[in-house]
């Protein structure tokens, strides 16, 4: 690392480039996240060195919105009971049906309408849900009328309301955290909870719990902390989730994506010239507004 000019992570491994990784490398100017989400790497750290920070930015928003739609319909519909049943030799109708609803007429609360919260509401649309969403910022007029979404500025007061609840929101000292018991203990009782965001939104052992008492009725997402997951991850054990590896935001469609939007900031890097402006995570010492 002590050589290196440029280096390329991808987001899988919380907590990757250090604060004293940076200080390290002296000849280090480029950091390039080759996806979206850079809280693996120390953002303050990298500001104070004078390193920029860029991400593929866009590049699987779409993987990562029909991710989530999936994971929403797996949860809402019982589906991996189902399965497990016919792996395991069983046929019970009864035994799967009595936690199976539809997803009409639900209400779906995103934390976080940025590119992949805002797409989801629009996937959603043509389910008929009741669709609200929380953010720091207001989506516009016209994205609120064609997916006919609330917004909602104080997140206390969505979490009630929601049937099914999607997390969207980076990982940054304001979302760490972020759904702890109290949070948790202003969800409705079967909750359903879908987080491909980051693992660190959630406070592991409160969501454990939460599961164990059937107050979130199913969690399902592809983001932990640690990552990799160790074997004895107690997310792994809990009843009624449906978690994954890592993978919503690394489709082949997205791999060829984010490999291409590097390539093309390598190039520009080289040339001198400048990034698109909405990949920069840090730019002359200043952090993008939704990490200060
Ligand atoms: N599991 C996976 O494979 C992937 C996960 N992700 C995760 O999803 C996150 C979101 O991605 P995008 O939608 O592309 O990012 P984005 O930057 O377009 O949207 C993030 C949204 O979160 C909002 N936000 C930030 N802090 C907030 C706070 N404290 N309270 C309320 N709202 C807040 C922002 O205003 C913004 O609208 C990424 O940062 C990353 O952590 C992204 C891609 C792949």
């Amino acid at each position: 690392m002590e050589d290196l000019h440029v280096l390329i992570t991808t987001p899988f491994h919380p907590a990757y480039v250090t604060a004293e990784r940076i200080n390290r490398a002296k000849n280090l100017k480029l950091l390039l996240t080759a996806g979206i989400g850079s809280d693996h790497i120390d953002l303050k750290a990298a500001a104070a060195a004078g390193l920029t920070v860029a991400e593929v930015t866009g590049s699987n928003t779409v993987s990562v919105a029909e991710d989530e739609l999936m994971r929403i319909l797996i949860l809402v519909r019982n589906f991996l009971p189902g399965y497990h049943q016919v792996t395991q030799g069983e046929w019970n109708v009864a035994g799967v049906a009595y936690r199976a609803y539809d997803l009409e007429g639900k209400t779906v609360g995103t934390v976080g309408a940025g590119r992949i919260g805002r797409l989801l509401l629009q996937r959603l649309k043509p389910f008929n849900c009741n669709l609200l969403y929380h953010d720091r910022l207001k989506i516009t007029p016209e994205l609120e009328k064609e997916t006919g979404a609330t917004f909602e500025e104080d997140l206390d007061a969505m979490l009630p309301k929601c049937d099914i609840i999607v997390i969207n929101t980076p990982l940054t000292e304001k979302t760490i955290g972020m759904f702890n018991k109290e949070k948790i203990s202003k969800l409705k009782k079967g909750v359903l909870i879908v987080n491909n965001a980051r693992g660190a939104i959630m406070d592991t052992q409160a969501v454990v719990d939460a599961c164990s008492s059937g107050h979130i009725a199913g969690y399902s997402g592809d983001v932990w902390y640690p990552q990799p997951a160790p074997k004895d991850h107690p997310w792994r054990y809990m009843p009624n989730h449906a978690m994954t590896p890592h993978f919503s935001g690394t489709t082949i469609d997205a791999q060829l994506r984010y490999a291409a939007g590097v390539k093309d900031m390598l190039q520009r890097y080289f040339k001198g010239e400048e990034f698109p402006v909405e990949n920069y995570i840090v730019k002359d010492g200043e952090l993008a507004s939704q990490y200060r």
